[in-house]
């Protein structure tokens, strides 16, 4: 599914209405019935008082739209006109206009904190103040409102997106957000329902189409790109039946140091589950007994040294290679690293310490393979780039990063988002049973795992993220979030093979009455 910027879905909208021969109204009228629909399928007729705080542009033209449809449908409904400006849009004043059609209580103006309402905890809250057109900070009463809100324990649907928030751009008040339970978003997700600063606000949300023009929505670059279950089927590779072990290629894991050996085998592990051939670890004289006693299925070479990494000696041409994991960063390392750099043409996977080392050496930049993929969490990846000031400068200063040294990265977290160059693709698998030692070590691995196969090195890493999330989900359903384990996940990945092509449960037929 696409990510479509707030600029994209205005320009969207207006090819819509030209394309389809309808005025804006008439689109706020899908928009809004999209939403009744979604209420009255749920509510049924009951009698719960709903409270409709509009603001006076088209989100509260939506707003308006919805309160109408429901007092129609002989809902409880209490209209709220938040009149912050005098600027109202056209098609808020014709739905403003309309109410009239269907109620005699026209909607309650609010200029100030005295015109706050009393709610129940049993209400129902509708947020249409603001949605992707909000341009400055809320302030005065307005923020009061949204804070008073927010102390409700009503439930509190927001309309497009919750009041507060912008889809592509940092937040600036905290305090000025509305705490949605649930949002219901016109066409497409928005990018800051992704991420850590402003996603907290949006724990919940559903898409509704508004039919806008398919083709400038096929079309049209988004601005990011979700990767769900449909896009991932797309990226698998059937086996066939005369492959052979050499088809799917010998993958090298080279981490570990004395007493991280757990990473090498966690990371090799995860090469063969996610379907290398063959896989050799290399690791510290230190590693040998433990690889060779833990992981039967692995090659093991060692270095020279007995305790950390110091001189990549190989005896065979690998056809992928993870490095990093719990190697250290020792000064010798780091000469290692520079000469597996600049000799080695496997396609690469670059984590942890590997990384780490780039920061602290700089002069590793220029040797970079080009397309090798580096899966910083947010630690490493400040590092790398230096602070950034809020997750969207984080993600332009990881594009700018990958548009220089030509490689693709992986910024960790709740939504995974990997980065080549302009493009980004945000994860929709994983869950925060996940956040446990080792779990990034199982995530090069399968990558690793995948472009040993001959996976090209942007699908290896947005397809490897996807399926390393959705075997985390299903260890967590099993055991809990608290009890997932690194080597669960690894475990679980050909379960989360499997679930690519299961099918979802259909929801049952309601018993029909004879
Ligand atoms: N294609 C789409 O996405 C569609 C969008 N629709 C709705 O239209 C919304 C966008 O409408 P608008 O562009 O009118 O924007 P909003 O309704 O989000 O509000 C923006 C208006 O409020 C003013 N304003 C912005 N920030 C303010 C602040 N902090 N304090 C006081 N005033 C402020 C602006 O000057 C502008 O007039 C969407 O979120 C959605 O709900 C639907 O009606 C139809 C289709
Ligand atoms: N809250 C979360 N939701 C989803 N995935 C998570 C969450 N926390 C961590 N993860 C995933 O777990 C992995 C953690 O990687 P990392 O921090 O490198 O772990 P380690 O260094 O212990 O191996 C990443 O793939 C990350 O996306
Ligand atoms: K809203």
């Amino acid at each position: 599914m696409k990510i479509f910027s707030s600029e994209q879905l205005y320009q969207a909208d207006q090819i819509t209405t030209e394309k389809q021969q309808i005025t804006p109204s008439d689109l706020m009228e899908r928009a809004g019935t999209q939403i009744f629909n979604w209420l009255h399928q749920r509510m049924q007729g009951a009698q719960v008082p709903i409270h409709i705080f509009c603001g006076i542009g088209n989100n509260g033209g939506d707003g308006l739209v919805i309160g109408r449809l429901l007092i129609e449908n002989g809902y409880n409904v209490h209209m709220y006109v938040v009149n912050c400006s005098d600027k109202r849009s056209k098609n808020f004043l014709i739905n403003y206009d309309r109410i009239k059609n269907v109620t005699k209580s026209w909607p309650h103006l609010m200029t100030s904190e005295e015109d706050f309402p009393e709610i129940n905890p049993e209400d129902i809250i509708i947020d249409a103040i603001f949605g992707i057109g909000m341009n400055r900070k809320l302030d005065g009463w307005v923020k009061k409102l949204i804070q008073y809100l927010n102390a409700e324990k009503a439930f509190k649907l927001a309309v497009d997106m919750p009041t507060g928030l912008y889809a592509n751009e940092p937040l600036q008040d905290p305090e000025a957000v509305l705490q949605a339970n649930h949002t219901l978003t016109f066409q497409a997700p928005k990018l800051s329902f992704f991420l850590p600063e402003t996603g907290k606000y949006v724990p919940f949300f559903e898409v509704l189409e508004i039919g806008l023009d398919p083709e400038f929505l096929h079309t049209t670059e988004p601005l990011a790109e979700l990767i769900a279950k449909q896009e991932a089927q797309k990226f698998y590779k059937q086996r066939q039946k005369f492959d052979h072990k050499g088809t799917y290629g010998h993958a090298l894991v080279i981490a570990g140091s004395y007493g991280k050996i757990g990473a090498a085998i966690l990371a090799s592990k995860s090469a063969f589950k996610a379907g290398a051939g063959l896989v050799t670890s290399f690791v510290p004289k230190c590693g040998y007994s433990i690889l060779q006693t833990a992981l039967p299925e692995a090659m093991v070479l060692t270095d020279t040294e007995d305790t950390f990494i110091t001189d990549i000696q190989l005896n065979f041409e690998p056809s992928a290679i993870a490095v990093g994991m719990g190697i250290a960063t020792e000064k010798k390392t780091v000469s290692a690293l520079v000469k597996l750099f600049s000799e080695t043409k496997a396609p690469m996977v670059i984590d942890a310490d590997a990384i780490n080392c780039i920061s602290e050496n700089k002069e590793l930049l220029k040797v970079l393979p080009k397309y090798s993929i580096l899966t910083p969490h947010l630690g490493e990846l400040e590092r790398l780039l230096g602070p950034t000031k809020n997750d969207f400068d984080r993600i332009e200063k990881t594009k700018a990063f990958s548009k220089k040294n030509d490689v693709i990265v992986i910024i960790k977290g709740a939504n995974t988002i990997t980065v080549f160059g302009d493009k980004l693709y945000v994860n929709t698998t994983g869950n925060p049973g996940m956040a446990t030692a080792g779990s990034g070590d199982v995530l090069s691995g399968v990558i690793a795992g995948l472009l040993s196969q001959g996976y090209d090195p942007l699908i290896a890493a947005v397809f490897g993220v996807y399926l390393h999330g959705s075997a985390g989900n299903i260890v967590s359903q099993q055991v809990s979030y608290e009890a997932v384990m690194a080597s669960d996940i690894s475990n679980a990945l050909g379960n989360a093979y499997l679930a690519l092509f299961e099918q979802e449960p259909q929801p049952q037929e309601e018993p029909q009455e004879k």
